[in-house]
Protein backbone atom coordinates (compact mmCIF):
# COMPACT_ATOMS: atom_id res chain seq x y z
CA UNK A 1 0.00 0.00 0.00
CA UNK A 2 0.86 3.33 -1.16
CA UNK A 3 1.80 6.10 2.21
CA UNK A 4 1.00 9.62 0.88
CA UNK A 5 2.87 12.17 2.48
CA UNK A 6 3.09 15.70 3.11
CA UNK A 7 5.91 18.25 3.95
CA UNK A 8 5.49 20.75 5.91
CA UNK A 9 8.62 23.00 6.06
CA UNK A 10 9.85 21.86 2.31
CA UNK A 11 11.52 24.99 1.33
CA UNK A 12 13.48 24.48 3.86
CA UNK A 13 17.09 22.62 4.45
CA UNK A 14 15.79 19.83 6.34
CA UNK A 15 12.00 20.13 4.45
CA UNK A 16 13.69 19.98 0.73
CA UNK A 17 15.85 16.98 1.53
CA UNK A 18 12.64 15.16 2.59
CA UNK A 19 10.77 15.92 -0.34
CA UNK A 20 13.26 13.93 -2.11
CA UNK A 21 13.89 11.14 -0.09
CA UNK A 22 10.54 10.55 -0.16
CA UNK A 23 10.18 10.65 -3.88
CA UNK A 24 12.75 8.28 -3.76
CA UNK A 25 11.48 5.90 -1.10
CA UNK A 26 9.44 2.74 -2.34
CA UNK A 27 6.06 2.67 -1.43
CA UNK A 28 5.76 6.66 -0.68
CA UNK A 29 4.37 9.07 -2.77
CA UNK A 30 4.72 12.85 -1.88
CA UNK A 31 1.46 14.73 -2.17
CA UNK A 32 1.97 18.06 -0.86
CA UNK A 33 4.77 20.56 -0.38
CA UNK A 34 3.54 22.88 2.57
CA UNK A 35 5.12 25.75 3.86
CA UNK A 36 5.08 29.60 5.16
CA UNK A 37 1.52 30.84 4.83
CA UNK A 38 -0.08 27.80 3.76
CA UNK A 39 -2.90 26.56 5.65
CA UNK A 40 -2.68 23.01 7.27
CA UNK A 41 -6.35 21.61 6.27
CA UNK A 42 -7.39 18.68 4.28
CA UNK A 43 -7.68 20.52 0.90
CA UNK A 44 -3.98 21.66 1.06
CA UNK A 45 -2.47 17.92 2.39
CA UNK A 46 -3.86 16.95 -0.60
CA UNK A 47 -4.96 13.34 0.62
CA UNK A 48 -1.99 12.96 3.15
CA UNK A 49 -1.83 9.69 5.18
CA UNK A 50 1.39 11.43 7.08
CA UNK A 51 2.48 15.21 7.21
CA UNK A 52 6.36 15.20 8.45
CA UNK A 53 7.00 18.40 10.05
CA UNK A 54 10.35 20.42 9.86
CA UNK A 55 9.67 23.86 10.81
CA UNK A 56 10.66 26.26 13.72
CA UNK A 57 10.38 25.54 17.19
CA UNK A 58 8.27 28.73 17.52
CA UNK A 59 5.31 26.90 15.15
CA UNK A 60 5.75 23.15 14.99
CA UNK A 61 3.20 22.51 18.06
CA UNK A 62 0.75 24.47 16.45
CA UNK A 63 1.30 22.53 13.32
CA UNK A 64 1.15 19.36 15.06
CA UNK A 65 -2.36 20.17 16.24
CA UNK A 66 -3.36 21.56 12.63
CA UNK A 67 -2.56 18.04 10.94
CA UNK A 68 -4.35 16.34 13.99
CA UNK A 69 -7.63 18.44 13.67
CA UNK A 70 -6.81 17.66 9.04
CA UNK A 71 -6.91 13.49 10.17
CA UNK A 72 -3.43 12.86 9.18
CA UNK A 73 -0.57 11.02 11.16
CA UNK A 74 2.60 12.86 11.65
CA UNK A 75 6.08 13.01 12.42
CA UNK A 76 8.03 16.12 13.49
CA UNK A 77 12.01 16.63 13.21
CA UNK A 78 11.61 20.53 14.47
CA UNK A 79 13.39 20.47 18.01
CA UNK A 80 12.18 22.81 20.73
CA UNK A 81 9.28 20.62 22.29
CA UNK A 82 9.04 19.94 25.99
CA UNK A 83 7.15 18.07 28.58
CA UNK A 84 4.64 20.84 28.54
CA UNK A 85 4.06 20.95 24.79
CA UNK A 86 4.17 16.54 24.78
CA UNK A 87 1.74 16.77 27.06
CA UNK A 88 -0.60 19.26 25.74
CA UNK A 89 -0.25 16.59 22.08
CA UNK A 90 -1.51 13.92 24.07
CA UNK A 91 -4.21 15.73 25.47
CA UNK A 92 -5.06 15.87 21.75
CA UNK A 93 -4.77 12.13 20.79
CA UNK A 94 -6.76 11.76 23.82
CA UNK A 95 -9.74 13.22 21.97
CA UNK A 96 -12.32 10.79 20.33
CA UNK A 97 -12.23 12.67 17.27
CA UNK A 98 -7.84 12.08 16.95
CA UNK A 99 -8.66 8.41 18.25
CA UNK A 100 -5.96 5.82 16.58
CA UNK A 101 -4.05 8.76 15.33
CA UNK A 102 -0.35 8.78 15.72
CA UNK A 103 2.56 11.42 16.28
CA UNK A 104 6.11 10.67 16.29
CA UNK A 105 8.49 13.44 17.61
CA UNK A 106 12.38 12.90 17.37
CA UNK A 107 15.46 15.22 18.00
CA UNK A 108 17.32 13.57 15.64
CA UNK A 109 16.79 10.99 13.10
CA UNK A 110 20.48 9.93 12.27
CA UNK A 111 21.45 6.38 13.36
CA UNK A 112 24.61 7.31 14.43
CA UNK A 113 22.79 10.58 16.85
CA UNK A 114 20.29 7.90 18.33
CA UNK A 115 22.89 5.77 19.08
CA UNK A 116 25.01 8.12 20.58
CA UNK A 117 22.20 9.55 22.49
CA UNK A 118 21.73 5.26 23.73
CA UNK A 119 25.28 4.85 24.34
CA UNK A 120 25.71 8.01 26.80
CA UNK A 121 22.82 6.98 28.88
CA UNK A 122 24.57 3.29 28.85
CA UNK A 123 27.79 4.63 30.13
CA UNK A 124 26.26 7.85 32.14
CA UNK A 125 26.21 5.76 35.54
CA UNK A 126 30.28 4.60 35.36
CA UNK A 127 31.28 7.67 35.18
CA UNK A 128 31.61 10.77 37.85
CA UNK A 129 31.25 13.81 35.06
CA UNK A 130 29.74 14.07 32.17
CA UNK A 131 29.26 17.01 29.88
CA UNK A 132 27.66 17.61 26.15
CA UNK A 133 29.31 20.04 23.23
CA UNK A 134 27.17 20.40 20.36
CA UNK A 135 28.38 21.77 17.31
CA UNK A 136 26.25 23.25 14.39
CA UNK A 137 26.13 25.47 11.26
CA UNK A 138 25.37 28.96 12.17
CA UNK A 139 22.02 29.27 10.29
CA UNK A 140 20.55 26.93 13.25
CA UNK A 141 17.74 29.11 15.49
CA UNK A 142 17.85 27.15 18.78
CA UNK A 143 20.54 26.75 21.61
CA UNK A 144 20.86 24.21 22.99
CA UNK A 145 20.03 21.50 19.88
CA UNK A 146 16.98 19.35 20.50
CA UNK A 147 19.53 16.38 20.64
CA UNK A 148 21.69 17.48 23.37
CA UNK A 149 19.04 18.57 25.16
CA UNK A 150 17.24 15.02 24.91
CA UNK A 151 21.46 13.65 25.53
CA UNK A 152 21.47 15.60 28.46
CA UNK A 153 18.15 14.53 29.97
CA UNK A 154 18.94 10.65 28.94
CA UNK A 155 22.10 11.45 31.23
CA UNK A 156 20.39 12.36 34.22
CA UNK A 157 17.48 10.09 34.37
CA UNK A 158 20.54 6.96 34.10
CA UNK A 159 22.36 8.88 36.65
CA UNK A 160 19.35 9.58 39.01
CA UNK A 161 18.50 5.81 38.63
CA UNK A 162 22.08 4.80 39.66
CA UNK A 163 21.78 6.86 42.35
CA UNK A 164 24.56 9.56 41.69
CA UNK A 165 24.65 12.58 43.23
CA UNK A 166 25.42 15.95 41.81
CA UNK A 167 28.94 16.23 39.01
CA UNK A 168 31.93 17.23 40.78
CA UNK A 169 33.01 21.12 39.82
CA UNK A 170 34.30 23.55 41.88
CA UNK A 171 33.22 26.64 39.93
CA UNK A 172 32.34 29.83 42.13
CA UNK A 173 32.04 32.47 39.37
CA UNK A 174 30.90 32.42 36.24
CA UNK A 175 28.83 35.59 35.45
CA UNK A 176 29.04 35.32 31.76
CA UNK A 177 27.59 31.35 31.40
CA UNK A 178 30.89 29.90 30.37
CA UNK A 179 30.03 27.01 31.81
CA UNK A 180 27.23 26.35 29.45
CA UNK A 181 23.72 26.08 30.00
CA UNK A 182 22.10 23.16 32.55
CA UNK A 183 20.09 20.48 31.53
CA UNK A 184 18.42 18.15 34.14
CA UNK A 185 22.19 19.05 35.71
CA UNK A 186 24.34 18.15 32.85
CA UNK A 187 26.27 21.31 31.00
CA UNK A 188 25.56 21.84 27.80
CA UNK A 189 27.94 23.82 25.43
CA UNK A 190 26.67 25.00 21.97
CA UNK A 191 29.46 26.21 19.74
CA UNK A 192 28.33 27.47 16.17
CA UNK A 193 30.59 27.48 13.06
CA UNK A 194 30.41 28.02 9.47
CA UNK A 195 31.28 24.75 7.85
CA UNK A 196 29.45 22.39 9.83
CA UNK A 197 26.50 20.41 9.66
CA UNK A 198 25.24 18.91 13.17
CA UNK A 199 27.61 17.55 15.18
CA UNK A 200 27.74 16.18 18.86
CA UNK A 201 30.47 14.79 21.24
CA UNK A 202 29.74 13.45 24.78
CA UNK A 203 33.07 13.65 27.17
CA UNK A 204 32.60 11.08 30.42
CA UNK A 205 35.18 11.67 33.12
CA UNK A 206 36.73 9.25 36.14
CA UNK A 207 39.94 9.71 37.74
CA UNK A 208 42.79 9.53 35.09
CA UNK A 209 40.35 8.19 32.46
CA UNK A 210 38.20 9.65 29.65
CA UNK A 211 35.07 8.08 27.20
CA UNK A 212 34.36 10.18 24.46
CA UNK A 213 30.86 9.62 22.21
CA UNK A 214 30.97 11.55 19.04
CA UNK A 215 28.24 11.40 16.26
CA UNK A 216 28.80 13.75 13.11
CA UNK A 217 26.25 14.74 10.54
CA UNK A 218 28.33 16.10 7.55
CA UNK A 219 25.38 15.88 5.19
CA UNK A 220 21.56 15.89 5.58
CA UNK A 221 21.57 12.51 3.98
CA UNK A 222 22.40 11.03 7.15
CA UNK A 223 18.62 12.02 8.46
CA UNK A 224 16.47 10.10 5.97
CA UNK A 225 16.71 6.70 6.63
CA UNK A 226 15.06 7.51 9.74
CA UNK A 227 12.61 9.93 8.49
CA UNK A 228 11.85 7.49 6.29
CA UNK A 229 11.30 4.61 8.72
CA UNK A 230 9.42 6.81 10.82
CA UNK A 231 6.74 7.92 8.06
CA UNK A 232 6.25 3.85 7.24
CA UNK A 233 6.29 3.33 11.24
CA UNK A 234 4.31 5.98 12.77
CA UNK A 235 0.71 4.83 11.55
CA UNK A 236 1.31 1.50 13.40
CA UNK A 237 2.21 3.26 16.72
CA UNK A 238 -1.18 5.16 18.02
CA UNK A 239 -0.65 7.81 20.51
CA UNK A 240 2.71 10.07 20.86
CA UNK A 241 5.99 8.18 20.17
CA UNK A 242 9.21 10.39 21.27
CA UNK A 243 12.32 9.61 19.98
CA UNK A 244 13.19 7.61 17.03
CA UNK A 245 14.89 4.88 18.91
CA UNK A 246 11.23 3.41 20.08
CA UNK A 247 11.13 2.35 16.50
CA UNK A 248 14.89 0.73 16.49
CA UNK A 249 14.21 -1.63 19.85
CA UNK A 250 17.79 -0.04 21.41
N1 LIG B 1 15.09 15.56 13.92
C1 LIG B 1 16.15 15.67 13.11
O1 LIG B 1 16.79 14.65 12.73
C2 LIG B 1 16.58 17.03 12.64
C3 LIG B 1 15.93 18.12 13.11
N2 LIG B 1 16.22 19.37 12.62
C4 LIG B 1 15.36 20.43 13.08
O2 LIG B 1 14.42 20.70 12.03
C5 LIG B 1 14.02 22.06 12.08
C6 LIG B 1 14.20 22.67 10.71
O3 LIG B 1 15.57 22.77 10.42
P1 LIG B 1 16.06 23.34 9.01
O4 LIG B 1 15.41 22.61 7.89
O5 LIG B 1 17.53 23.41 9.09
O6 LIG B 1 15.45 24.83 9.07
P2 LIG B 1 15.06 25.79 7.86
O7 LIG B 1 14.97 27.16 8.44
O8 LIG B 1 15.97 25.55 6.71
O9 LIG B 1 13.61 25.28 7.41
C7 LIG B 1 12.44 25.57 8.09
C8 LIG B 1 11.37 25.83 7.05
O10 LIG B 1 10.10 25.94 7.69
C9 LIG B 1 9.46 27.10 7.17
N3 LIG B 1 8.45 27.57 8.10
C10 LIG B 1 8.54 28.51 9.08
N4 LIG B 1 7.34 28.67 9.68
C11 LIG B 1 6.48 27.83 9.06
C12 LIG B 1 5.10 27.57 9.21
N5 LIG B 1 4.35 28.19 10.14
N6 LIG B 1 4.52 26.65 8.40
C13 LIG B 1 5.24 26.01 7.48
N7 LIG B 1 6.55 26.24 7.26
C14 LIG B 1 7.17 27.14 8.05
C15 LIG B 1 10.59 28.05 6.95
O11 LIG B 1 10.22 29.14 6.11
P3 LIG B 1 10.99 30.56 6.28
O12 LIG B 1 12.46 30.26 6.11
O13 LIG B 1 10.40 31.39 5.19
O14 LIG B 1 10.68 31.04 7.67
C16 LIG B 1 11.59 27.14 6.27
O15 LIG B 1 11.30 26.94 4.91
C17 LIG B 1 14.84 22.70 13.21
O16 LIG B 1 14.10 22.69 14.40
C18 LIG B 1 16.03 21.76 13.34
O17 LIG B 1 16.62 21.80 14.62
C19 LIG B 1 17.19 19.54 11.69
C20 LIG B 1 17.92 18.49 11.22
C21 LIG B 1 17.67 17.13 11.66
O1 LIG C 1 19.21 22.38 13.25
C1 LIG C 1 19.85 21.38 12.88
O2 LIG C 1 20.60 21.37 11.90
C2 LIG C 1 19.69 20.14 13.65
N1 LIG C 1 18.78 20.11 14.58
C3 LIG C 1 18.47 19.01 15.42
C4 LIG C 1 18.77 19.35 16.86
O3 LIG C 1 18.59 20.50 17.27
O4 LIG C 1 19.15 18.45 17.61
C5 LIG C 1 19.08 17.72 14.94
C6 LIG C 1 20.46 17.87 14.37
O5 LIG C 1 21.35 18.15 15.40
C7 LIG C 1 20.49 18.95 13.30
Amino acid sequence: MTIRVAVVGAAGRMGSTVCQAVQDAKGLELVARLDVGDTLDAEHLAGADVAVDFTVPSVTEANVHSLLDAGVDVVVGTTGWNEESYGRVREHLARPEAAGRSVLIAPNFALSAVLAMSFAAKAAPYFESAEVIELHHPNKVDAPSGTAVATAQGIAAARAEAGLGAMPDATQTDPDGARGAVVDGVHVHAVRLRGLTAHEEVVLGNPGEQLTIRTDSFDRASFMPGVVLAVRQVSSHPGLTIGLDALLDL
